[in-house]
């Protein structure tokens, strides 16, 4: 078994509903994430490959894309801006052209916070 991955980066504005810093999480702010996109396979033997790498970086820019420089609240399908709703919906942007898709993870560098999503298929 092979892993294959692939990160990409974006800046977005957003707020959120919170219990504790209320105020500051309310007003519009930006965050710098860090995403990472992780198939497992076999390559195949003709190719040598899982995935052309450049066929993933396709599937990849139609993600960042539709996140880099935007106001995460106007994302329709997205619910709260938090980084657990961020990895479900570059996982489910992703899911269907790559079938091997293995695990989103989402980083904010500068705090240090990471989100891992693996789909629902996997058990608790
Ligand atoms: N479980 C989660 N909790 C929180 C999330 C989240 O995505 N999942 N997100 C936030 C907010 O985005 C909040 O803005 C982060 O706050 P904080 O950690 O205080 O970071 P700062 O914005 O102050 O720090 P920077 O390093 O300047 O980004 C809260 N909770
Ligand atoms: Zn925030």
């Amino acid at each position: 078994m092979f892993e294959l991955s692939k990160q990409f980066r974006f800046d977005a504005a957003h707020t959120l509903d919170r219990l504790i810093e209320t105020e500051s999480s309310r007003r519009i702010h930006g965050h710098s994430y860090r995403a990472e996109v992780f198939l497992r396979g076999r390559p195949d033997p003709a190719t040598g490959m899982i995935i052309d790498l450049g066929v993933l970086q396709r599937a990849i820019e139609d993600a960042h894309d539709a996140l880099d420089h935007r106001f995460l609240d106007e994302i329709d399908d997205l619910g709260p801006a938090t980084m657990e709703n961020l990895s479900r919906w570059i996982w489910d942007r992703l899911r269907p052209t790559l079938a091997n898709l293995h695990r989103v993870s989402v980083y904010r560098d500068s705090s240090g916070d990471a989100c891992s999503y693996w789909g629902e298929e996997v058990a608790a």
